[in-house]
């Protein structure tokens, strides 16, 4: 773990199920590589890559002990969302090697690598390279914008057998149907994918398990167009499906040879697979084995529970190598400056765990306090206006203490600027945030409305429940010091990620109290230099977070107000993300 990690606090475990072929997932690790180590309140997501590495070490010994066989899958999204990925100029400049020191075996892309040309290009050049037998692009081209030439950004699929039991898997690793990807890649839909030749011909190979990866949601419809599709022309060969993106953890039954999971986000979650009484097919060793069982479960990213899956402790658990990345990552912290504070938060600020409108939700408090202090022109200061910003562009809580140079990546990684329209009449003006927080899409050509929102809550399982509107007493303390109704509660649970899933409810690997979760709207907006009359202007310029420009433009014309895209002007220098560490600096100087 980093300097200075929270350590993980004793809780009730559940234990790891084995089988002849395991894996390891990790997913949307988002540049979260030094861990959640700073995290008072959830102390259990405090293990590092560093820590990860020495598990993983571990877990292949104990594969290799009981003759058993251990992949590693990551699906995407290791990039944005983190100080160590976004802080240095140019971004990235040490997580790739970083990254790199881990042994993937299966390997995707997710829909941040491809964002900015210059990352799908580090993609290209970097990390392919590194990982050039594990990576795989079912449907993604780059194209080398010098030359125009198109070619797959990896290999289709990839087929392998493995070290131990010897199973031939068939591998293939998808993104979903991404539109907001850069010039130098193309994203095929998978609709238009599973009716490729190499596809077709790969579904047909008759390994012993198809193992299908991708930067896709369960809930999303991609896995199960390629699933109906590759049932078509194989009836009886498992299937494992390893998703990602939604940023939450999630398994999924597909029929009873089939499953898929999905292992959260930001390093909290490492999601392990089992799969037993695999047939291997065509060879000497037979095995007679009819049904197939698979057993997921979540497993708590810290070091309290990789010491009970490995058997290991303090002493014995640390490798040379996963001692060394920790280093890595700490002098890279140290490097970029992560921990130079701009000013202390007085309180939390939740994004999900207070509903909006309340005083502890993250999103009313950028618009009652950040936006009115940062939004403004100049030359147009004194005009009323509304300004919107989309959820999803805010990644993180505010915890109460310092707000670093680290935090400000982790609450905003982006380089989103603001934009507006000028002078609209504030009838049309203040219709669009009611068209872009209602359900479905503006138009047809126009990404869904809830491409807006945190990714938590774009495609939402049927199991999930929100928390019931009760008075928010204490919210700090919720989750972190009530006991729930268990037999055994004379110790209180630990807040933090509790799952139900179509297995069931004991997914976790840890047993935690439940967190609330309060739905947000897609978009959140601020009213800035009206009237004090409380008089509605006559009109307003119309300001915006420009990545939900793509829903302003048809939501104006909705609303009756004649504008395209001509009409947007830049309203002022600078990003989101600088100006909230402007506004930190400027108004949160307590000490902490
Ligand atoms: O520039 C950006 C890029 C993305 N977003 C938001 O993030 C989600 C996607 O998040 P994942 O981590 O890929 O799941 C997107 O839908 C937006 O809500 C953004 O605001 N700005």
């Amino acid at each position: 773990a980093q300097p200075g990690a929270v350590a993980p606090v004793k809780a009730p475990m559940r234990n790891l199920t084995w089988g002849q072929l395991n894996f390891i997932h990790t997913t949307d690790t988002h540049g979260w590589l030094g861990g959640h180590f700073q995290e008072i309140a959830r102390p259990q997501y405090s293990g590092d890559w560093g820590d990860f590495i020495s598990f993983s070490h571990h877990m292949s010994a104990k594969a290799d002990e009981k003759g058993a066989d251990l992949l590693f899958v990551d699906t995407g999204d290791r990039i944005e969302g983190n100080g160590l990925y976004d802080a240095s100029s140019p971004k990235g400049l040490y997580q790739y090697d970083i990254y790199a020191e881990h042994d993937v075996d299966i390997m995707t892309t997710g829909n941040h690598e491809l964002y900015q040309v210059y990352s799908a290009d580090l993609e290209h050049n970097t990390t392919t390279r590194n990982y050039p037998n594990n990576y795989i692009a079912s449907n993604l081209d780059y194209i080398d914008l010098n030359t125009g030439d198109q070619t797959p950004m990896a290999p289709r699929y990839r087929k392998f057998t493995t070290k131990n039991q010897k199973i031939e898997v068939l591998a293939m690793g998808f993104i979903f149907d991404f539109t907001g990807n850069n010039k130098n890649t193309a994203v095929q839909p998978v609709r238009q994918t599973i009716k490729e030749e190499w596809f077709q011909k790969a579904i047909r190979e008759r390994p012993d398990i198809f193992v299908i990866t991708g930067h896709v949601g369960l809930r999303m419809e991609e896995f199960g167009i390629i699933f109906t599709e590759l049932r078509k022309a194989d009836w009886d060969t498992p299937v494992v499906f390893f998703g990602g993106h939604a940023h939450v953890r999630d398994a999924r039954k597909y029929d009873s040879l089939s499953i898929g999971m999905a292992s959260g986000r930001y390093m909290e979650t490492i999601g392990w697979m089992s799969v037993d009484g695999l047939n291997k097919k065509n060879k000497d060793e037979v095995s007679t084995q009819k049904s197939v069982s698979f057993h997921r479960k979540y497993i708590d990213n810290n070091l309290y529970g990789m010491y009970h899956h490995t058997g290991l402790n303090e002493s014995t658990f640390p490798t040379a190598h996963g001692q060394n990345v920790s280093s890595m990552i700490d002098s890279a912290r140290q490097a970029l400056k992560l921990d130079h504070k701009y000013g202390c938060a007085p309180k939390n600020y939740w994004m999900s765990r207070a509903k909006h409108g309340s005083e502890d939700n993250l999103y009313t408090f950028i618009e009652n306090e950040v936006f009115p202090g940062v939004v403004v022109n100049e030359e147009r200061k004194d005009k009323p206006r509304l300004t919107i910003m989309n959820t999803g562009g805010i990644r993180f809580d505010i915890f109460k203490g310092p707000f670093t140079r680290d935090t400000t990546y982790i609450v905003s990684p982006f380089v989103s600027g603001f934009r507006y329209v000028p002078d609209v009449p504030y009838k049309v003006a203040s219709n669009v945030i009611k068209l872009l927080n209602s359900g479905g899409r503006i138009l047809d050509m126009v990404p869904e409305n809830r491409f807006m929102a945190i990714p938590e809550q774009m495609f939402l399982s049927p199991l999930v429940s929100f928390t019931e509107d009760v008075q928010d007493v204490n919210l700090e303390l919720r989750g972190e010091q009530k006991s729930l109704n268990r037999l055994d509660d004379e110790k209180p649970l630990i807040g933090g990620l509790t799952t139900s899933d179509d297995i069931g409810d004991d997914g976790d690997d840890t047993i935690h109290e439940k967190l609330p979760f309060h739905p947000q709207p897609n978009a959140f907006q601020a009213k800035i230099a009206f009237p004090p009359d409380n008089k509605d202007p006559e009109t307003v310029d119309l300001v915006f977070i420009d990545f939900v420009q793509p829903w302003i433009i048809p939501a104006l014309k909705l609303s009756g107000g004649d504008y395209d895209d001509k009409d947007v002007e830049i309203y002022m220098e600078g990003t989101f993300t600088s100006k909230l560490s402007q506004w930190i600096s400027d108004n949160w100087k307590g000490e902490c």
